[in-house]
């Protein structure tokens, strides 16, 4: 500790920060909570149902209460016990979710598929999320009106309607890209739209399979998830069903890398190996040692005396599942900047998801930007980062501060961590749990 932060300024208070007490090792055994990105298409979809959803698994966040609550704007019944969340949807009054809840979250543009192929018109707000690109809804809208329905942008809310009360009709068509967000969107509506729909170019990620393991539950008719063409039959009527959230495939990659990047040793579960193969393989390039303990289990070591002389540096390019994960660019940045060597990260998923170079550099990170590339310039723990105090403006630029406080000598004092809360269960305290030195406050301690 510096002796500058014995005597803390103590400020009015004001949103929470988290201060990082750097530079030790962390140790132990780590249990990651249900998926951000499955839970939320997943509750957009008992929109769909007739009947309760009993969820289980599901995330306790700021993203997942605020999709509550939009369900709740349109007239659901949302009960949570712990990490269950029971839907009912029956009670559906508006097709108008609240448009300042939508624009907290890209999640909540997802409930105008469902609402639009159960209820037949739906008028929603232009979603939020990240500040990482423009993030259009073009894909969205091309998608629904191939399935039959007018869509209009009008007011900055997206208004769509099937016309004469009739059901939206199945039909082929292409995603432009493959987009995670239109294809679950789309994929919603075509389990109840009439006839056969086939979505080619499809997104492959893994909470792909999981919503449609859960519409599946629900008794709609989808093949082939998990691979770039959805082949889906409409039913009419679906049920709510029980449904476990898969584990956050993001979170586990983001203790692998809070592992590597404090050359520490520690354990994962639950893990799906599949959905990370990109990391693992990136990781172990790089001189980690990481151990399958049991099927669902994993172990990374970058301890010293298993990874020789220091990690290496690697390159990377972001791209749509099964390629290297965009959610885990800017933390890879924060371990790259620790590792021997120059590094290049290539950005090919999001056109602006670079703010946090800026903070990074606070700690001494030697990045440089180009367009959507960065390149990285390490020696490795011989040149450590030091503590710093910055600023998190997106959820995931927000965790590679964590991560990079977490390796800094000193003390590093993080604001903005209600991004970070948007996809992070139980942060402080699943890291305090590995060792870490990391407190939540409403004051500002660092020198000013
Ligand atoms: C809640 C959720 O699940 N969020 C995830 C989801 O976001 P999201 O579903 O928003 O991501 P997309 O796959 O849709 O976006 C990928 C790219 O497609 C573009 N695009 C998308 C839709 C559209 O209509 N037009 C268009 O141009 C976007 O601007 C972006 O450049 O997948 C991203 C990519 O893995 C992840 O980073 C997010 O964590
Ligand atoms: C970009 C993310 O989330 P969202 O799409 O909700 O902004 C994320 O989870 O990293």
């Amino acid at each position: 500790m510096t002796s500058n932060f014995n005597v803390p300024q103590v400020l009015p208070p004001s949103d929470p920060k988290l201060v990082v007490n750097g530079g030790s090792t962390l140790s132990g055994h780590v249990i990651v909570s249900g998926s951000k990105n499955s839970a939320l298409p997943i509750l957009a979809a008992t929109l769909c149902c007739s009947g309760s959803s009993n969820l289980k698994n599901v995330p306790y966040l700021s993203d997942t209460r605020t999709m509550a609550s939009i369900l709740e704007s349109l007239g659901a019944q949302v009960m949570s016990f712990g990490g269950d969340m029971v839907v009912n949807t029956d009670g559906i009054v508006s097709v108008e979710p609240d448009s300042s809840d939508v624009g907290k979250l890209r999640g909540g543009f997802f409930v105008i598929g469902p609402l639009l192929a159960r209820f037949g018109e739906a008028c929603v707000g232009l979603p939020g999320g990240c500040d990482i690109g423009a993030r259009p809804v073009d894909l969205y809208i091309h998608g629904l009106r191939a399935l039959g329905a007018t869509v209009e942008l009008r007011d900055g809310k997206v208004q769509a309607h099937v016309s004469n009360g009739k059901d939206l009709i199945g039909a082929s068509f292409r995603l432009g890209y493959p987009s995670v967000g239109a294809t679950e969107t789309l994929m919603m509506a075509a389990c109840m739209a009439e006839g056969k729909t086939v979505i080619s170019n499809a997104a492959q990620e893994p909470e792909i399979i999981d919503l449609a393991g859960f519409l599946t539950n629900c008794g709609a008719v989808v093949e082939g998830a998990g691979t770039d063409t959805l082949y889906i039959t409409g039913r009419r009527k679906l049920y709510g069903s029980e449904y476990s959230i898969m584990p956050d495939r993001i979170e586990v990659g983001t203790y692998m890398l809070a592992a590597a990047i404090t050359r520490s040793c520690i354990s994962i579960s639950p893990v799906a190996h599949i959905t990370l193969t990109c990391l693992a393989d990136k990781l172990s390039g790089a001189g980690c040692k990481i151990l399958q303990l049991s099927d669902d289990t994993l172990e990374l070591s970058a301890v010293p005396w298993t990874i020789g002389d220091d990690l290496r540096g690697f390159s990377v390019k972001t791209n749509p599942f099964p390629g290297f994960p965009t959610d885990l660019q800017p933390l890879t940045m924060a371990l790259l900047s620790t590792c021997k060597g120059v590094s290049v990260i290539e950005e090919s998923v999001f056109e602006n998801r670079m703010s946090h170079v800026t903070e990074l550099q606070k700690f001494g990170a030697k990045i440089q930007v180009c367009g959507s590339r960065a390149t990285v310039s390490g020696k490795g723990k011989a040149s450590p980062l030091r503590g710093s105090q910055v600023n998190a403006t997106d959820l995931r630029g927000g965790m590679s501060l964590v991560l990079a406080g977490l390796a800094a000598e000193g003390i590093t004092e993080i604001s903005g961590i209600s991004h970070v809360d948007r996809g992070y269960e139980s942060l402080e305290m699943k890291l305090q749990g590995l060792g870490a030195n990391v407190i939540r406050t409403t004051t500002t301690t660092f020198p000013v």
